[in-house]
């Protein structure tokens, strides 16, 4: 068999954005993913309501669950100031290995730790392994019944602070019923929906933005 779809997104990649440049890596994948064939990035409908809410936060620790391709992952990184990381977790090796590629091509490799391995399995280990303390900013975009669990996780892990704000993508479509229950109903949250569209359709989906309050 040939190439699988991420190996042909990333040959899109190689061929059609300049190296270095994480805006014409991001156009090269939004234009093969919307003329060519589909993939669950978060895309450039709802992506720019992710930059806005990276921008506004500033990160200077940030995590992602759920790297797919790296399409997400660029477009966090690219906003992140000097000395700002962002940790994230893949735990499908084929995924992770065009992911790297897409990084790279990118040219932010520098701000980007990518992690293999299952999201359950490393968040005890993000203190020690990483020495962080707590992360600025969280991404959920990974099976979307990992999403709750996940949380409560880096709450107990005591990963999350004061003012930490959570994006979860497809809080619509596919949807995630458990978790924004959760999160819309705890008092240790802040929670607000930006209504946007599933990528590259014309369906509606969002994400929903949570402020850890403590
Ligand atoms: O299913 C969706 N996303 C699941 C994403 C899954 C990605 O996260 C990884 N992963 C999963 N649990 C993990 C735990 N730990 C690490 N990586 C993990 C998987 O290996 C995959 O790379 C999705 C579906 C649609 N859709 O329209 O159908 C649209 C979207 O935007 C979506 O995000
Ligand atoms: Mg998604």
């Amino acid at each position: 068999t040939g190439l699988s779809r991420p190996q042909r997104m990333l040959k899109a990649v190689q061929k059609n954005a300049t190296k270095g440049d994480p805006q014409s890596v991001i156009a090269a994948i939004d234009y093969y993913c919307r003329h060519k064939e589909w993939a669950m990035n978060v895309g450039d409908d709802k992506g720019p309501i992710l930059d806005s809410v990276v921008s506004e936060v500033n990160p200077s620790t940030a995590l992602e669950l759920g790297t797919y391709c790296g399409y997400s992952t660029v477009r966090i990184a690219r906003l992140l100031s000097p000395g700002s990381k962002l940790i994230t977790v893949e735990f499908n090796p084929a995924y992770a290995a065009v992911a790297r590629q897409i990084i790279a091509h990118a040219g932010l490799q520098n701000k980007v730790t990518l992690v293999e391995g299952g999201s359950g399995d490393l968040i005890p280990k993000i203190k020690e392994q990483f020495g962080i303390t707590s992360f600025d900013f969280v991404f959920l975009d990974h099976w979307k019944d990992r999403y709750l669990p996940d949380i409560k996780l880096l709450e107990d892990c005591g990963l999350l602070k004061k003012g930490s704000v959570l994006l979860a993508d497809n809080v619509i479509c596919p949807g995630t019923p458990e978790y924004l229950e959760y999160v819309r109903n705890s008092p240790r949250y802040k929670s607000q929906y930006f209504q946007s569209y599933l990528e590259y359709t014309k369906a509606e989906d969002g994400l929903e933005k949570s402020v850890f309050l403590g």
